[in-house]
């Protein structure tokens, strides 16, 4: 089992939700403690997706705090284009896998598309299915003030929830493609949504695709940790989806990727060594093979 700790901390002081001036009324909000103690020290990390165990195993090792069970396994694992076609049904197998080969880090299960804007209700029974099929620690959802219902029933509720804003692929149809948020004047609106989130009880928030000066100012405002993807060096951590790190999916990356290996070449040139071996007889040889 994982030894992380998620424990949720009851802060006694209450703000008003940002801009209103109105008490705000009283609710949990969530901090994972070494989380937020790099934030406080200025110790940056580094997460990293996962969908299956020795992936989980190896990012675990190397010493990776929170795993993310992404909606990107859509187009990772099961070979959609976009991460819109994903399910739940899709996800949970996944996240399973990762909770139990992860001994140390805390995973992340992202929330599919349609599977928690309808309601709290349906983002509640959504996450208890992670929580409970998946064993995750943690949740995340995508969107920034409009989801603060939603996240409020979650911590309520128990459950640690990550946000993430600026680009959001799930929306990327009315985003009108993968295209850098929060330029001209939605930058206060991107400032807005990260507030409300915290507010509304997230522990840490992704920005995707967002200018570096202003997931500076984001990563200044908030006190939980802000997770950049393509944002720039000044956030608490970055995120990189690992088969683009690792170098194992062809074609052009997106721009905020850096290359880490070449897993690609690697494994392309083990099965083309192994189809030789098999086609010329030097494998098996006699120590793969089994006497009388
Ligand atoms: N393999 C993979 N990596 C990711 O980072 C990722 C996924 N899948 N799936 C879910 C979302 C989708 N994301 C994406 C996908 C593509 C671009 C992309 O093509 N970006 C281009 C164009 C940017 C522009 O037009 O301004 C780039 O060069 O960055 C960006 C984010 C991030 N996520
Ligand atoms: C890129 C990260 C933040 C994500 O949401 C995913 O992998 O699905
Ligand atoms: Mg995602």
């Amino acid at each position: 089992m994982s030894e992380h700790p998620t424990s949720p901390t009851s802060s006694p002081e209450v703000t008003a939700p940002y801009g209103t001036g109105v008490q705000a009324a009283p609710q949990r909000r969530v901090r994972i403690p070494h989380l937020q103690a790099m934030k406080e020290r200025g110790e940056k990390w580094a997460m990293l997706t996962a969908y299956d165990m020795y992936s989980a195993e190896i990012f675990d090792e190397a010493g990776i705090p929170v795993l993310l069970v992404g909606d990107s396994a859509g187009n990772n694992v099961y070979g959609f284009e976009t991460t819109v076609p994903v399910t739940v049904d899709h996800l949970v197998p996944l996240v399973r896998a990762v909770t139990s080969a992860a001994r140390r880090a805390m995973v992340v299960a992202d929330l599919p598309f349609g599977s928690y804007q309808a309601s709290p209700q349906q983002a509640l029974a959504t996450a208890t299915r992670f929580m409970k099929e998946g064993m995750a620690h943690a949740v995340k959802l995508e969107g920034g003030a409009p989801m603060v219902p939603e996240v409020e029933l979650l911590v309520r509720a128990g459950i640690p929830v990550m946000g993430h804003i600026g680009f959001t692929p799930q929306s990327e149809h009315v985003l009108g493609g993968y295209k850098v948020q929060g330029r001209g004047d939605t930058a206060d609106r991107l400032v807005e949504d990260a507030l409300a989130l915290q507010e509304a009880g997230c522990f840490a928030v992704v920005m995707e695709m967002v200018p570096a000066p202003l997931a500076a100012r984001v990563t200044e405002v908030l006190s939980i940790p802000t997770i950049g993807i393509g944002a720039g060096p000044e956030c608490d951590a970055q995120v990189l989806v690992w088969q683009d790190m690792a170098g194992l999916r062809g074609g052009k990356a997106p721009r905020f990727v850096k290359k880490y290996a070449d897993l690609r070449g690697e494994l392309g040139r083990a099965a083309a060594a192994y189809a030789a071996d098999v086609a010329s007889g030097a494998f098996p040889a006699g120590e793969h093979s089994f006497a009388e």
